[in-house]
């Protein structure tokens, strides 16, 4: 299991950054104190890795944006997990909403991806979270509980999962959920997880919150029961203020 902290925070970098800048975040990285228990990632662009990788502090893994479904081979564009991890990834973010929205990634799509992920011991950042519409109409919990389903339904095994409740109304917004609204929807997956796969994973599995986490709105999230870090956007692009997200998870 590709750390086993009893809370996470991943930053994901998204399409962002270029040579320099990334140095430059990487040094501020490098100089931050960082709490002992969290486990932190952070998520460069992929051609971005190799360097992150090699100038990174090894208190901080690297994870992957996205994978492949299976082996490499004649998949012009794709990039395997194989290569992912000889590049040194622990983890890949998977379904995050920007592919399942824009990209137009299915949950069997997604599914398949953590499937081979997770037998190639890659852990998997599970990206789960409702659309606006979908949470004015009162499906917030069918939708996240049809994003848990599929990848329950792929998943070997939960050992190296991190789920990650990402509303998309609260992704790149500034509109972030309020501390009940996340602990609400936390509570309901870890619940579900009970239910439908074991009373153990539920109580091992972290879930992490994402959309508009900031310096100034993360402390009071994570005083809520069920929040067991975060999976960070812009605020990540920011060493001081990633620091202040990572050392605000206790
Ligand atoms: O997409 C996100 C969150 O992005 P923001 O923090 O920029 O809302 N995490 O994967």
């Amino acid at each position: 299991m590709a750390g086993s902290g009893k809370f996470f925070v991943g930053g994901n970098w998204k399409c962002n950054g270029t040579k320099d800048s990334i140095s430059k975040l990487v040094s501020d990285l490098n100089s931050a104190t960082l709490e002992s228990d969290v486990d932190v990632v952070v998520a460069p662009p992929f051609v971005y890795l190799d360097q992150v990788k090699n100038s990174l502090t090894d208190r901080i893994e690297i994870a992957a944006q996205n994978c492949w479904t299976g082996k490499g081979g004649a998949f012009t564009g794709e990039i395997s997990v194989e290569q992912l991890k000889d590049l040194g990834c622990k983890w890949v973010v998977l379904g995050h909403s920007e592919r399942r929205h824009i990209i137009g990634e299915t949950d069997k799509f997604i599914g398949t991806k953590a499937a081979y992920a997770l037998s190639q011991n890659l852990g998997v950042i599970a990206c789960i979270g409702e659309l606006l519409e979908e949470r004015e109409a009162g499906k917030t919990f069918d939708v996240c509980f049809q994003h848990m389903k599929a990848f329950a339904d792929a998943v070997p095994s939960w050992d190296n999962i991190v789920i990650a409740y990402e509303p998309v109304w609260a992704i790149g917004t500034g509109k972030v959920a309020t501390p009940e609204q996340a602990q609400e929807v936390h509570v309901a997956v870890r619940d579900w997880l009970s239910k439908n796969v074991s009373a153990e994973v539920a109580s091992k599995t972290r879930i992490i919150y994402g959309g508009s986490v900031n310096g100034g709105n993360c402390a009071e999230l994570a005083k809520q029961e069920d929040i067991d870090g975060f999976l960070v956007g812009g605020a990540s692009l920011k060493g001081p203020e990633f620091a202040t997200i990572i050392n605000s998870v206790t």
